[in-house]
């Protein structure tokens, strides 16, 4: 899923769904079944969406003690999504019980999901994140320490914001994933996103993904919507 426009896919069933992904005909897309989709529709959404011709990452953000989150990730394993996630602050002996349950969960002769960490929401700022959950210090150092418990535990890669992705991929790797939402346009209404960029700010961070919404799915017309953030996400100028 590297370089994609990672499209969330947060409808509440599969008739919004379908019309939605109607609108891109041929298009071969990267999409996100999150939370919304997944627990309304169920895990067959999942199979919908490869059959269309599509790259999937579910994003349920597994957070629970290692062993639960193993035998979750064996069943999720199954699906046949291409990534997957958990949040880094489940620990280090939870995301490695991950990577086992997926391990378990992936039939033979095909690739395991990817399997990324949570570091810090996007709908998070400094200040939430100082008050809410008691963390002292700067939101970039947490997102920091998150990242690199990710990587110690094997995992892929991580979800953050566009902000920290130079420093992510100077201190651990430029190798390793960095999955940005709260991604808008200039100037574009931000509802509950807390560190939001641009497609080109992405691009010039240095971000591998980019997950868009709702100025995407709550667009007029979804398929220029999409079909402008990619060219500005790839530096294409129209
Ligand atoms: O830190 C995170 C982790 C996940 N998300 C998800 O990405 C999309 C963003 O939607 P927008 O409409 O573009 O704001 C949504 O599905 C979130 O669950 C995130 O925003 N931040």
């Amino acid at each position: 899923m590297k370089q994609s426009l990672i499209i969330a896919l947060d409808f509440p069933n599969l008739i919004q769904t379908e019309q939605f992904l109607n609108q891109f005909s041929s298009e071969k897309l990267a999409v996100k079944v999150g939370m919304e989709l997944f627990y309304q529709n169920g895990p067959s959404i999942i199979s919908y969406v490869k059959e269309q011709g599509h790259d999937v990452f579910l994003d349920l953000k597994l957070h629970d003690i290692p062993n639960t989150v193993k035998k979750a990730m064996t069943g999720l394993a199954a699906l046949g999504a291409d990534m997957v996630n958990v949040h880094a602050a489940g620990g280090r002996n939870m995301m490695e019980a991950a990577l086992e349950g997926l391990d378990s969960g992936t039939a033979a002769g095909k690739k395991r999901p990817l399997c990324i960490g949570v570091t810090q929401l996007t709908s998070t700022s400094q200040e939430q994140m100082n008050l809410d959950q008691n963390i002292a210090g700067s939101l970039e150092d947490s997102v920091l320490h998150y990242a690199k418990l990710t990587q110690q535990a094997g995992l892929d890669g991580v979800v953050c914001s566009s902000h920290e992705v130079k420093t992510i991929h100077e201190r651990i790797s430029p190798e390793f994933l960095t999955v940005t939402p709260g991604i808008r346009n200039a100037g574009g209404q931000t509802h509950d996103q807390e560190r939001i960029a641009t497609p080109e700010q992405a691009r010039n961070f240095g971000a591998d993904a980019i997950v868009v919404g709702r100025a995407i799915t709550g667009a007029k017309d979804p398929l220029t919507a999409y079909l402008d953030m990619k060219a500005a996400w790839e530096g294409i100028s129209c």
